[in-house]
């Protein structure tokens, strides 16, 4: 009852305290009465994640972890889009030094958001390709809204997901499901996606999302803090050791593939099917 309580607040526009407004590309608004983080992603038209928003994003999970909310919920400020997963104009034709900041900073975005203290939550409230699903998949509960699709899309273009990416998605899914989607690149609807387990709930809006998610995050509220947080790193220390063992190693391959010319063929080709729909509707 009272975890209904709290999350009915967040979710009734109760009072609210903007916290953050300071990165451009991400704001944090912490309830005062319930002390849960929405984390908003704003980067239009489809949250692309670039250096930019990749930075805004640690930077902002770090806010959270520092102001001792009591949880975190992602989301995004697009009524269609959570995210298109990573911008693929960081990898088209790229200048090497950017590409090298970029993957760097994902690896350390990841780091921040799996490793979270604070037990996190995604809203999604709309498609949620690629590293749009590693952000989802990395928060320990997902709520989506009908009607959009989520998956690990990468072997559609020609790209194969690093184990960090799988690791997250095997947080989610059974091995033998989570195997074949990651091998077809398969995009689930939302209602495909809760049938196996790739989210917990379906929610009619971003806000009853919200809501879901603030329950979820209710729930620990008579749990000790610092017994949770230590469990959940126990439970994802060997994914998280993973990458900071191979961080160096990850890059390199990222760097080697994406100077690949049948990998930037492939993306010319992709970006101009995106751009061509545009042109059709
Ligand atoms: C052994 C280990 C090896 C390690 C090496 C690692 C190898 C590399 C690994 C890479 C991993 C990559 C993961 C990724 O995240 S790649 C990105 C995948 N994302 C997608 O495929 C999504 C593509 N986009 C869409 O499907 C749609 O845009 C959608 C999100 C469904 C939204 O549709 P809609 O609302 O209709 O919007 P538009 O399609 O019209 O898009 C609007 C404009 O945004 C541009 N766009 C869309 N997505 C991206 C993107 N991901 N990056 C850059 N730009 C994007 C689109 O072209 C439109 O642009 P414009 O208005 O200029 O025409």
């Amino acid at each position: 009852m009272l975890h209904t309580n709290l999350s009915r607040l967040l979710a009734s526009g109760g009072p609210k305290r903007l916290i953050s407004t300071v990165n451009k590309l991400t704001t944090v608004e912490v309830n005062d009465k319930t002390g849960i983080a929405i984390l908003t992603m704003n980067r239009p038209p489809v949250n692309g994640l670039n250096l930019e928003l990749l930075q805004d994003l640690k930077s902002s999970i770090d806010e959270i972890e520092g102001n001792k909310s009591r949880g975190l919920i992602l989301t995004s400020s697009s009524p269609t889009i959570f995210s298109a997963g990573l911008d693929i104009l960081e990898m088209y034709k790229p200048d090497m030094d950017r590409c090298r900041a970029f993957w760097s900073q994902l690896q350390e975005t990841w780091l921040a958001l799996y490793g979270s203290s604070v037990p996190t939550a995604a809203a999604i409230n709309g498609h949620s390709p690629a590293g749009g699903c590693l952000l989802a998949t990395s928060c320990e509960y997902r709520v989506m809204v009908p009607k959009f699709t989520i998956g690990l899309n990468e072997t559609q273009l020609g790209m194969i997901a690093p184990q960090w990416f799988m690791s997250a998605f095997l947080s989610v899914l059974p091995q033998r499901e989570a195997e074949r989607a990651l091998n077809q690149g398969r995009m689930f609807t939302t209602e495909e996606a809760l049938r196996v387990g790739l989210i917990d709930e379906t929610a009619n809006s971003k806000e009853e999302a919200i809501e879901k998610c603030a329950a979820f995050i209710g729930t620990f509220a008579k749990v000790n803090p610092l017994a949770r947080s230590l469990t959940k790193q126990q439970f994802r220390a060997a994914d998280l050791q993973q990458l900071k063992n191979g961080r160096k190693e990850d890059l390199e391959k990222f760097l080697f593939t994406v100077s690949q010319p049948a990998l930037q063929k492939g993306l010319g080709i992709y970006l101009e099917g995106l751009k061509k729909k545009v042109k059709k509707q």
